[in-house]
């Protein structure tokens, strides 16, 4: 979309999400914003002639005709050094979505052009403020979930991760030179790499690649939050579950088996973890077609969970359908709730009926946890034992740990592919010149990461997720 986008406009947009806030500010980019800002600026102070640069300026942003339109605070921040890397004006107005829209308008107005999702971002990464990596982690840091996310957002966002990569590219560089003159001049006395230093090279940038990597499987649940389904029979509870591990009505609660009849989704944060918490349909047999729809859905989701929450309703029996569902999965992504403990003594004695008994689960290794949904007995404990089921006992991620996202990852995991067929051509004493076409080929992913090479079509994907106005 960017890509059809004339960089020479000046473009506009509103930079502050539209309700109602405090303050709300429209932002201009491009050569001409400074123009159009004093097209519509009316200093407050006489002696006003032009705006310094990084100074708050108080006045009133009028239209075109010279009508007044908000009180507002403008500042001027001029390229190269500002967000953008142009000239960039901020007005500051009050918070509402219609004042913050009229002043859009007037700047539209004077000759400004609406800018589209990520534009900004996207001229800062075009005219050098960052690389590609720095733009997908200022993106990062806006959707993070948690401090966690934040923290590790901000750690790419200072550049470290491109930087990194850019330095492994450069290695391979070096040595992709000393290939070639191995391969123009092989009579000649020059320094030349042994296979053995060149295996050694190679793989010393595999495994900082793989350290990377590393970092991106084990906190992957910290920057995006980690899929945790509940399921089981029919009011077993997980939709009281839900709310309880919610501490809000959410999810519907009856004690008519089949209330809920598709997935939801919410997002919860465990001491600091983010969680992405999914109430499902309960399983049961039946024939109503919207039910067994919404059964498949529960199915679906139960198998891309991190961890499922098979909650069990102790006052029923143990259905086989409970531990085909446990097999499919594995005692390391089940983690077994037993519910209704409020019915029954800590023997398991209960006024009408005995607990049932889940030993078959702890004898097959799968962790079980007590709760009452309903009184919220066990539930801290429940939070605990999914933290660590999630993350182990580590604590958060450190503060400058770099962990790549999905699209740099799968580059990544390409780069490793292709040094690991290059160290099996070197042992197979593959002629240098050949090698140097797999070389390449990862100097050029390595590229794609930072964005020092970059398709229309990546770049488009990659922006057209930004919101506007940033
Ligand atoms: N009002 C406002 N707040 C914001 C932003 C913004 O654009 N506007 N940002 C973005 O969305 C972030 C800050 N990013 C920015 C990055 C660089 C510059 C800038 O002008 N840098 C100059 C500093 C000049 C100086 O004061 O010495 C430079 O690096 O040369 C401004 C904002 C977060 N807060
Ligand atoms: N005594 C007691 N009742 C509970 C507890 N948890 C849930 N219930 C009751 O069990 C019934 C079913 O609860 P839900 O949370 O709707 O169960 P569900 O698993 O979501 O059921 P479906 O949506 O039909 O699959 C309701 O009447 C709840 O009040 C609990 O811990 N103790
Ligand atoms: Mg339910």
């Amino acid at each position: 979309m960017q890509q059809n986008h004339s960089l020479k406009d000046t473009i506009a947009a509103i930079a502050t999400p539209l309700g109602s806030g405090g303050v709300g500010i429209v932002r201009l980019s491009g050569s001409r914003a400074k123009e159009i800002a004093k097209q519509l600026f009316v200093s407050s102070r006489e002696a006003f002639s032009d705006f310094r640069p990084y100074t708050m300026h108080h006045g009133w942003v009028h239209d075109r005709n010279g009508a007044k339109l908000d009180e507002c605070l403008a500042v001027f921040m001029p390229g190269p050094g500002s967000y953008s890397g142009e000239d960039v004006v901020e007005f500051q107005s009050h918070g509402g979505p219609v004042v913050v829209r009229t002043v859009l308008e007037a700047v539209l107005a004077s000759g400004a052009r609406a800018a589209g999702a990520g534009e900004f971002t996207y001229r800062a990464f075009v005219n050098g403020r960052m690389d590609l990596t720095q733009a997908e982690a200022v993106a990062e840091m806006i959707a993070a979930p948690t401090r966690a996310g934040m923290t590790l957002a901000q750690a790419k966002l200072s550049g470290a991760l491109g930087e990194m990569i850019a330095g492994l590219r450069a290695k391979l560089e070096h040595l992709r030179a000393q290939l070639c003159v191995a391969v123009d001049f092989p009579d000649e006395e020059i320094e030349c790499l042994s296979p053995e230093e060149f295996l050694q090279e190679t793989q010393s940038v595999g495994e900082s690649i793989a350290a990377l990597l590393k970092n991106f499987h084990r906190d992957r649940c910290w920057r995006e939050g980690a899929l945790t389904v509940l399921a089981g029979q029919v009011n077993a509870g997980k939709s009281s579950l839900m709310n309880a591990l919610l501490g809000r009505d959410r999810a519907i609660v009856t004690d008519i088996p089949g209330t809920t009849r598709d997935y939801l989704e919410e997002a919860v944060n465990i001491d600091g973890l983010p969680v992405r918490l999914v109430d499902t349909a309960g399983i049961r047999e039946t024939e109503d077609t919207v039910e067994r729809v919404g059964l498949e859905r529960s199915k679906d989701m139960a198998q891309k969970g991190d961890l499922v929450l098979l909650v069990i309703d102790r006052t029923r029996e143990i259905l086989p359908d409970d531990i085909s569902l446990a097999q499919d999965l594995g005692p390391e992504r089940v983690l077994v709730v037993l519910n209704k403990s409020d019915l029954f003594d800590e023997n398991g004695h209960g006024e009408s009926a005995e607990a049932v008994d889940a030993g078959w689960f702890e004898r097959a290794g799968y962790q079980c946890v007590e709760i009452s949904a309903r009184s919220g007995a066990g539930v801290d404990a429940l939070c605990v034992a999914i933290r660590e089921r999630i993350v182990g006992r580590s604590g958060e991620p450190d503060a400058g740990e770099l962990v790549p996202n999905l699209r740099q990852s799968q580059a990544m995991e390409s780069a490793v592919a292709e040094l690991e067929a290059l160290a099996t051509d070197i042992r197979a004493e593959i002629p240098y010149d050949l090698l140097g076409v797999r070389l390449e080929t990862v100097c050029d992913i390595m590229g794609e990461i930072t964005g020092e090479i970059a398709s229309a079509d990546v770049l488009n994907s990659i922006f057209s997720d930004f919101c506007i106005g940033k």
